[in-house]
Protein backbone atom coordinates (compact mmCIF):
# COMPACT_ATOMS: atom_id res chain seq x y z
CA UNK A 1 0.00 0.00 0.00
CA UNK A 2 0.91 3.29 -0.65
CA UNK A 3 -0.08 7.07 -1.16
CA UNK A 4 0.33 9.69 -3.53
CA UNK A 5 2.45 12.95 -1.26
CA UNK A 6 1.41 16.52 -2.86
CA UNK A 7 3.02 19.65 -1.71
CA UNK A 8 1.33 22.50 -2.53
CA UNK A 9 2.42 25.85 -2.96
CA UNK A 10 4.28 24.73 0.19
CA UNK A 11 5.99 27.48 2.25
CA UNK A 12 8.06 27.38 6.10
CA UNK A 13 9.45 29.96 7.90
CA UNK A 14 10.60 28.99 11.71
CA UNK A 15 9.28 31.56 14.32
CA UNK A 16 9.24 34.80 13.06
CA UNK A 17 11.94 34.40 10.77
CA UNK A 18 12.37 34.60 6.65
CA UNK A 19 11.11 31.72 5.13
CA UNK A 20 13.42 29.30 4.69
CA UNK A 21 11.30 27.83 1.59
CA UNK A 22 10.08 29.47 -1.27
CA UNK A 23 6.50 28.38 -2.02
CA UNK A 24 6.91 25.00 -3.44
CA UNK A 25 4.63 22.78 -5.85
CA UNK A 26 5.82 19.23 -5.84
CA UNK A 27 3.75 15.61 -6.61
CA UNK A 28 5.01 12.64 -5.10
CA UNK A 29 3.35 9.57 -6.69
CA UNK A 30 1.96 7.00 -4.82
CA UNK A 31 5.08 4.26 -4.76
CA UNK A 32 7.29 6.37 -6.30
CA UNK A 33 10.81 6.46 -5.01
CA UNK A 34 12.19 9.81 -4.65
CA UNK A 35 15.66 11.86 -3.49
CA UNK A 36 15.65 15.21 -2.18
CA UNK A 37 19.65 16.41 -2.96
CA UNK A 38 21.09 19.74 -2.05
CA UNK A 39 23.39 21.18 0.39
CA UNK A 40 23.34 21.59 3.88
CA UNK A 41 20.73 24.78 4.52
CA UNK A 42 18.61 23.99 1.58
CA UNK A 43 15.49 22.94 3.41
CA UNK A 44 15.25 19.35 2.33
CA UNK A 45 14.69 18.21 6.51
CA UNK A 46 12.48 21.31 6.63
CA UNK A 47 10.44 19.92 3.48
CA UNK A 48 10.29 16.01 5.02
CA UNK A 49 9.28 17.77 8.61
CA UNK A 50 6.33 19.09 6.59
CA UNK A 51 5.53 15.66 4.80
CA UNK A 52 5.95 13.68 8.51
CA UNK A 53 3.72 16.61 10.18
CA UNK A 54 6.83 17.77 12.38
CA UNK A 55 7.02 21.20 10.79
CA UNK A 56 3.79 23.89 10.01
CA UNK A 57 3.75 25.33 6.62
CA UNK A 58 3.65 28.77 6.59
CA UNK A 59 1.81 28.83 3.45
CA UNK A 60 0.08 26.37 1.39
CA UNK A 61 -0.38 22.56 1.92
CA UNK A 62 1.14 18.89 2.49
CA UNK A 63 -1.45 16.35 1.48
CA UNK A 64 -1.13 12.46 1.84
CA UNK A 65 -3.17 10.58 -0.10
CA UNK A 66 -5.36 13.95 -0.87
CA UNK A 67 -5.90 14.35 2.97
CA UNK A 68 -4.51 17.56 4.77
CA UNK A 69 -1.13 16.69 7.07
CA UNK A 70 -1.63 18.26 10.38
CA UNK A 71 0.34 16.11 12.33
CA UNK A 72 2.35 12.60 12.33
CA UNK A 73 0.13 9.57 11.72
CA UNK A 74 1.40 6.14 11.40
CA UNK A 75 1.04 6.19 7.98
CA UNK A 76 4.26 7.80 7.57
CA UNK A 77 7.08 6.74 8.63
CA UNK A 78 10.29 8.41 9.71
CA UNK A 79 13.63 7.59 9.59
CA UNK A 80 16.60 10.13 10.83
CA UNK A 81 20.07 9.77 10.73
CA UNK A 82 20.67 9.62 14.15
CA UNK A 83 18.45 6.64 15.36
CA UNK A 84 16.64 7.62 18.60
CA UNK A 85 16.54 4.31 20.35
CA UNK A 86 15.68 3.64 23.40
CA UNK A 87 19.06 2.38 25.37
CA UNK A 88 17.20 0.71 27.88
CA UNK A 89 14.89 -1.39 25.56
CA UNK A 90 16.30 -4.47 23.31
CA UNK A 91 16.00 -4.20 19.33
CA UNK A 92 12.59 -5.74 20.01
CA UNK A 93 11.16 -3.51 23.10
CA UNK A 94 12.11 -0.69 20.69
CA UNK A 95 10.08 -2.01 17.62
CA UNK A 96 7.02 -3.35 19.83
CA UNK A 97 7.03 0.25 21.91
CA UNK A 98 6.64 1.95 18.45
CA UNK A 99 3.34 0.43 17.86
CA UNK A 100 1.76 1.04 20.89
CA UNK A 101 -0.43 3.93 19.48
CA UNK A 102 -1.46 1.63 16.93
CA UNK A 103 -3.80 -0.05 19.66
CA UNK A 104 -2.28 -3.59 18.52
CA UNK A 105 -2.22 -5.86 21.07
CA UNK A 106 0.70 -7.28 23.01
CA UNK A 107 1.07 -10.41 20.75
CA UNK A 108 0.30 -8.53 17.82
CA UNK A 109 2.70 -5.91 18.91
CA UNK A 110 5.31 -9.19 19.38
CA UNK A 111 4.41 -10.62 16.05
CA UNK A 112 4.84 -7.35 13.99
CA UNK A 113 8.09 -6.48 15.21
CA UNK A 114 9.63 -9.66 14.96
CA UNK A 115 8.46 -10.01 11.23
CA UNK A 116 9.81 -6.35 10.82
CA UNK A 117 13.25 -7.55 12.35
CA UNK A 118 13.51 -10.32 10.46
CA UNK A 119 12.71 -8.16 7.02
CA UNK A 120 15.76 -5.90 8.16
CA UNK A 121 18.02 -9.14 8.68
CA UNK A 122 17.98 -8.39 12.18
CA UNK A 123 15.77 -11.54 13.44
CA UNK A 124 19.29 -12.62 15.68
CA UNK A 125 19.54 -9.27 17.35
CA UNK A 126 16.10 -8.91 18.14
CA UNK A 127 17.08 -9.30 22.12
CA UNK A 128 20.38 -6.95 22.34
CA UNK A 129 20.43 -3.57 23.19
CA UNK A 130 21.62 -0.76 21.07
CA UNK A 131 24.61 -1.00 22.81
CA UNK A 132 25.13 -3.93 21.72
CA UNK A 133 24.30 -3.60 17.80
CA UNK A 134 26.63 -1.91 15.81
CA UNK A 135 25.58 1.77 13.62
CA UNK A 136 24.20 -0.06 11.01
CA UNK A 137 22.66 -2.50 13.37
CA UNK A 138 20.37 0.14 15.27
CA UNK A 139 19.64 1.53 11.93
CA UNK A 140 18.14 -1.69 10.94
CA UNK A 141 16.18 -1.06 13.89
CA UNK A 142 15.35 2.04 13.25
CA UNK A 143 14.04 1.32 9.47
CA UNK A 144 11.99 -1.77 11.34
CA UNK A 145 10.58 0.21 13.78
CA UNK A 146 9.49 2.53 10.98
CA UNK A 147 8.15 -0.42 8.53
CA UNK A 148 6.34 -2.44 11.72
CA UNK A 149 3.66 0.29 11.53
CA UNK A 150 3.20 -0.38 7.82
CA UNK A 151 3.46 3.32 6.64
CA UNK A 152 2.35 4.17 3.25
CA UNK A 153 4.92 6.84 2.79
CA UNK A 154 8.53 6.43 4.36
CA UNK A 155 10.38 9.65 5.16
CA UNK A 156 14.35 8.68 5.28
CA UNK A 157 16.49 12.17 6.54
CA UNK A 158 19.89 11.05 5.32
CA UNK A 159 19.52 8.12 7.38
CA UNK A 160 22.83 6.42 6.16
CA UNK A 161 24.83 9.36 7.11
CA UNK A 162 26.43 8.26 9.94
CA UNK A 163 27.69 4.87 8.20
CA UNK A 164 30.96 3.40 7.00
CA UNK A 165 30.79 3.10 3.14
CA UNK A 166 30.24 -0.50 3.57
CA UNK A 167 27.78 -0.93 5.68
CA UNK A 168 26.34 1.98 3.77
CA UNK A 169 25.94 0.48 0.71
CA UNK A 170 24.26 -2.45 1.86
CA UNK A 171 21.95 -0.71 3.91
CA UNK A 172 21.13 0.90 0.28
CA UNK A 173 20.48 -2.51 -1.23
CA UNK A 174 18.00 -3.41 1.53
CA UNK A 175 16.04 -0.20 0.84
CA UNK A 176 16.04 -1.43 -2.28
CA UNK A 177 15.03 -4.90 -2.00
CA UNK A 178 12.08 -3.59 0.79
CA UNK A 179 11.08 -0.75 -1.83
CA UNK A 180 10.37 -3.28 -4.38
CA UNK A 181 8.67 -5.56 -2.11
CA UNK A 182 6.60 -3.08 -0.21
CA UNK A 183 5.88 -0.33 -2.62
CA UNK A 184 5.94 2.08 -0.33
CA UNK A 185 6.49 5.90 -1.74
CA UNK A 186 9.47 6.79 -0.35
CA UNK A 187 11.09 10.52 0.13
CA UNK A 188 14.89 10.24 0.94
CA UNK A 189 16.88 13.19 1.72
CA UNK A 190 20.34 13.03 0.91
CA UNK A 191 23.89 15.64 0.05
CA UNK A 192 25.05 12.85 -1.93
CA UNK A 193 24.68 13.11 -5.54
CA UNK A 194 25.55 9.23 -5.83
CA UNK A 195 23.17 8.19 -2.92
CA UNK A 196 20.63 9.48 -4.61
CA UNK A 197 21.48 8.44 -7.80
CA UNK A 198 21.46 4.63 -6.78
CA UNK A 199 18.41 4.40 -4.86
CA UNK A 200 15.96 6.88 -6.26
CA UNK A 201 13.84 6.77 -9.63
CA UNK A 202 13.65 10.78 -9.40
CA UNK A 203 15.94 13.03 -8.23
CA UNK A 204 14.99 16.61 -7.02
CA UNK A 205 17.58 19.00 -6.65
CA UNK A 206 17.02 21.71 -3.53
CA UNK A 207 19.42 24.90 -3.48
CA UNK A 208 19.30 28.57 -2.57
CA UNK A 209 18.34 30.81 0.07
CA UNK A 210 15.47 30.74 0.98
CA UNK A 211 14.90 26.89 -0.57
CA UNK A 212 13.62 26.04 -3.94
CA UNK A 213 13.68 23.41 -6.68
CA UNK A 214 16.09 24.06 -9.01
CA UNK A 215 16.00 20.57 -10.85
CA UNK A 216 13.83 17.66 -11.18
CA UNK A 217 15.03 14.51 -12.71
CA UNK A 218 13.92 11.29 -13.35
CA UNK A 219 16.33 8.82 -13.14
CA UNK A 220 16.50 5.73 -15.90
CA UNK A 221 17.10 2.27 -14.40
CA UNK A 222 20.09 0.76 -14.53
CA UNK A 223 23.81 1.39 -14.08
CA UNK A 224 24.02 5.32 -13.14
CA UNK A 225 24.52 7.17 -16.14
CA UNK A 226 27.56 9.29 -15.69
CA UNK A 227 25.55 12.36 -18.21
CA UNK A 228 22.48 12.53 -15.64
CA UNK A 229 25.52 12.64 -12.92
CA UNK A 230 27.07 15.61 -14.41
CA UNK A 231 24.15 17.36 -15.27
CA UNK A 232 22.44 17.14 -11.81
CA UNK A 233 26.40 18.43 -10.31
CA UNK A 234 25.92 21.68 -12.48
CA UNK A 235 22.42 22.31 -10.52
CA UNK A 236 24.72 21.90 -7.22
CA UNK A 237 26.54 24.09 -7.57
CA UNK A 238 24.68 26.87 -8.73
CA UNK A 239 24.58 29.95 -6.13
N1 LIG B 1 13.86 24.52 14.12
C1 LIG B 1 14.41 25.50 13.39
N2 LIG B 1 14.39 26.79 13.82
C2 LIG B 1 14.93 27.78 13.09
N3 LIG B 1 15.52 27.60 11.89
C3 LIG B 1 15.58 26.35 11.41
C4 LIG B 1 15.02 25.24 12.13
N4 LIG B 1 15.22 24.11 11.39
C5 LIG B 1 15.86 24.51 10.27
N5 LIG B 1 16.07 25.85 10.27
C6 LIG B 1 16.73 26.64 9.22
O1 LIG B 1 16.05 26.37 8.00
C7 LIG B 1 16.96 26.28 6.92
C8 LIG B 1 16.77 24.95 6.22
O2 LIG B 1 17.16 23.92 7.14
P1 LIG B 1 17.00 22.39 6.80
O3 LIG B 1 17.47 21.63 8.01
O4 LIG B 1 15.65 22.13 6.29
O5 LIG B 1 18.03 22.22 5.61
P2 LIG B 1 18.72 20.89 5.05
O6 LIG B 1 18.85 21.09 3.58
O7 LIG B 1 17.99 19.70 5.50
O8 LIG B 1 20.13 20.97 5.75
P3 LIG B 1 21.11 19.76 6.25
O9 LIG B 1 21.53 19.02 5.01
O10 LIG B 1 22.24 20.49 6.90
O11 LIG B 1 20.32 18.93 7.20
C9 LIG B 1 18.35 26.51 7.50
O12 LIG B 1 18.71 27.84 7.31
C10 LIG B 1 18.16 26.20 8.98
O13 LIG B 1 19.06 26.94 9.76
Amino acid sequence: MSLEVRLEGLSVGYGAGAPVLEPTDLVFPAGSFTALLGPSGCGKSTVLGAVAGFVRPTAGRVTSGSVPVREPGPERGVVFQHYALFPWRTALGNVEFALKRLGLSRPERRERALAALEEVGLADGARKYPAQLSGGMQQRVALARALAAEPEVLLMDEPFGALDALTRSRMQELLRELWRRRGTTVLFVTHDIDEALALAGRVVVLGGTPGRVLADHPVPPGPPDPSLRALIATHLTTP
